[in-house]
């Protein structure tokens, strides 16, 4: 391996900044401090280089490294880390908010979780951070007898929200305000802050940084949190047909021999998340479980640097191992005492959302028989850089009880980026 790595080093390395300091979580990855100059030998993917800090070499992060970057050019990228100008330009139109609206489980959950709780609304101050088209206050006001709701948005469209809740005889419940969250000031507390703030994976976009900042501020002592807390599951899985369409397609196109195009496949395929994935309940190669839980009262901003979470699968029946498939879970407790939680669960025994799944697929497939046992961790580590995106890694081990199978231990990361 390191002589492979070696004659790929021919090419002259170049300089790269780190922009923040990494610390290897194996022998094999570098370790280094923001400043740092590296040097870059062989980009051995889009998500990890092999690099050199002083002598040692190593897999560096690439969304860590800025080539030739100066001050100037570190600072331009700290000057819009959260994206702010494109991220809610594009929920100033139509599309996605579109997209929300027409998935029928997210929109209903909300629904259902104003009805559920209309009586306990009664007379209470309700704050709705990121309301986009203002459907949840809508629904507030509609269903139930808040003295007031908080509609907070900080697109553009919040002046099309301001007619949406005029339009619907609405404006003595709802209060639009543009701007966001964590800058605007409310009148009053509130008793409850209702959001819909989950991305792919849970935290993609990182809304939920916005949506704590704001409870720390503005919910009253005693309110409650929509979503009270969340669960991101993680399954072992087949996918035999993600596989076939991008890698044994290339075996015998037209009856041709493709397949030296076969490693390119799987780095351009493979090697990053299929967000807006379903899978089919017969691809899980074992019960799903929990792997992190979130609880929306007692989660500070700082945790959502580095969340870690374990897993044990037992494998129930044979198949290729072909990858691991995320999902979420929302739970919004009642506001009586003893009332039953709702729950949007994006998972595949629930009706599709937006969001499907999220496949992870192992850079190739392993055939596992029931019984073996896939234990490891699954790693969502915020970019310190651009705070909207993370990478989640993978690490595991397969303790097959086949004689030919051994510990083979892997470990995978994927960026997700817009
Ligand atoms: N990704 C999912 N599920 N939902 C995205 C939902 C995002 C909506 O919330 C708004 N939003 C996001 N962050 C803030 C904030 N800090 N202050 C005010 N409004 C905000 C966006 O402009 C969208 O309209």
């Amino acid at each position: 391996m390191q002589s492979e790595k070696e004659d790929e080093e021919d090419a002259s390395p170049e300089e790269y900044l780190a922009l923040c300091s990494f610390t290897g979580s194996d022998s094999d990855q570098l370790t280094f401090s923001s400043g740092d100059r590296l040097l870059v030998h062989v980009k051995t993917s889009s998500d990890w280089w092999w690099a050199e800090l002083q002598g040692d070499k190593g897999y560096a992060p690439a969304c860590y490294l800025r080539q030739g970057a100066t001050e100037e050019v570190e600072d331009a990228s700290l000057e819009d880390p959260w994206q702010d100008e494109e991220y809610f330009g594009s929920y100033g139109t139509l599309r996605l908010h579109l997209e929300m609206l027409s998935d029928k489980s997210r929109t209903k959950a909300y629904q259902q979780v104003v009805l559920s709780n209309s009586a306990s609304l009664r007379s209470k101050v309700v704050m709705d951070l990121g309301c986009g088209t203002g459907i949840i206050s809508l629904f507030c006001a509609q269903l139930a007898q808040p003295s007031v709701v908080y509609a907070v948005e900080a697109s553009s469209m919040a002046e099309y929200t301001r007619q949406l809740v005029k339009q619907n005889g609405c404006e003595e419940v709802v209060t639009v305000l543009q701007g966001r969250a964590e800058e605007i000031e409310l009148p009053e507390q509130v008793d409850i802050l209702v959001s819909e703030w989950m991305g792919n994976c849970l935290l993609f976009e990182f809304m939920v940084e916005s949506v704590l900042l704001a409870r720390d501020r503005w919910l009253r002592e005693g309110g409650v949190m929509w979503p009270s807390s969340a669960a991101l599951t993680l399954v072992p899985c087949q996918a035999n047909s993600y596989f076939a369409e991008n890698m044994a397609f290339w075996e015998r196109p037209y009856g041709l021999d493709f397949t030296p195009l076969q490693p390119l496949a799987q780095q351009e395929f493979f090697t990053k998340p299929k967000f807006s994935h379903l899978i089919e309940p017969d691809d899980c190669l074992s019960t799903p479980c929990d792997v992190i839980f979130l609880d929306m009262y007692t989660l500070k901003v700082k945790d959502l640097e580095e969340i870690e979470g374990q897993f044990q699968f037992c494998v129930k029946k044979s198949g290729f191992f072909h990858g691991f498939t995320a999902w979420f879970t929302v739970y919004f407790e009642s506001l009586e005492a003893e009332g039953a939680a709702v729950e949007l669960n994006t998972g595949p025994d629930s009706e599709p959302t937006h969001w499907k799944q999220t496949l992870f697929m192992l850079d190739r497939p392993v055939s596992v028989n029931a019984g073996d046992s896939i234990s490891g961790s699954v790693l969502l580590r915020r970019n310190p850089i651009w705070r909207r995106h993370m990478t989640v890694t993978l690490h595991w081990k397969i303790n097959g009880n086949t004689q030919e199978t051994d510990n083979c231990q892997a470990n995978i990361l994927f960026s997700l980026y817009t």
